[in-house]
């Protein structure tokens, strides 16, 4: 079974070397893979093309609808690891949409490209919600585990999984990188750190943003806010080199 991938233009799959411009490992130049399809749906998605298909009626700020055939690109796994070994990166960050609804297929990618690159770093992007592939799991170097907030317009019930959110946080590889619209926001992280113990050295607050004076307004009293409170702040990098653009 083939990888569903993101295009950056449609038939053209969006793997491309650029920074990692969030989290933990933020400036590190990284290959990245986007896959499509999510099983969330937020309100300020930044890459509602990779779920918002025509016919999909749940509510998104931009209220845009993509074409699926234009949107989506099918990829064997040993072609998609051919083309993240043929860039310079040594470190591969792989993203969506939700990319662990792809477990299984991108467990086979990877062996694949163990054999062309031993040795890559592996940091993959998740919403939370998905439990990864045993054997994906076992090829992960780092999780950025974006658990989604009431701003975000998902049910909670859909979002945040007891179960799920225990288990990100009893795992060392795993960083929580939370998504902050408005300081109300802070106090739903509160709740979520204590009742799930998640350690503060491996807790990120981001500002929500599409545009770089949006997120630069907001880092302005999302960082005091860290800082008083012994929490780690990431900025978005890429918005602000690149803009809101697919392919960086
Ligand atoms: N440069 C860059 N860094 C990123 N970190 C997380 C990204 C994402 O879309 O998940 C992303 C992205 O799209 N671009
Ligand atoms: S979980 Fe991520 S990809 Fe899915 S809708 Fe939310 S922001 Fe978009
Ligand atoms: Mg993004």
């Amino acid at each position: 079974m083939p990888l569903t991938l993101a295009t950056t233009t449609p038939g053209e799959p969006e793997i491309f070397a650029s920074l990692q411009g969030e989290g933990p490992s933020m400036g590190q130049p990284s290959t990245f893979v986007r896959l499509s399809r999510c099983n969330l749906a937020c309100q300020w998605c930044d890459t509602a093309y990779t779920w918002r298909f025509t016919g999909d009626n749940r509510p998104h700020r931009d209220a845009l609808a993509f074409e699926r055939s234009e949107n989506q690109v099918a990829m064997e796994e040993a072609a998609l690891a051919e083309r993240i070994a043929a860039l310079v990166p040594d470190r591969l960050v792989i993203t969506g949409g939700e990319p662990l609804l792809q477990g299984a297929a991108l467990a086979r990618m990877l062996a694949v490209l163990d054999d062309l690159r031993p040795g890559m770093h592996v940091e993959m992007e998740t919403n939370s919600t998905v439990a990864p592939h045993p054997a994906l799991d076992a090829r992960v170097n780092q999780y950025n585990v974006s658990p989604k907030l009431a701003h975000s317009g998902n049910p909670a019930d859909l979002a945040l999984l007891p179960e799920r959110l225990a288990a990100w946080a009893a795992e060392p590889r795993a960083y929580f990188k939370f998504v902050i619209a408005t300081p109300d926001d802070l106090d739903e992280v509160r709740a979520l750190r204590e009742t799930y113990a998640i350690p503060g050295a491996r807790l990120f607050l981001m500002p929500e943003g599409r545009s770089s004076d949006v997120i630069r307004e907001r880092s302005g009293w999302l960082a005091d806010f860290c800082a008083a409170n012994g929490l780690r702040f990431t900025d978005r990098l890429h918005i602000h080199l690149w803009g809101d653009t697919r392919g960086t």
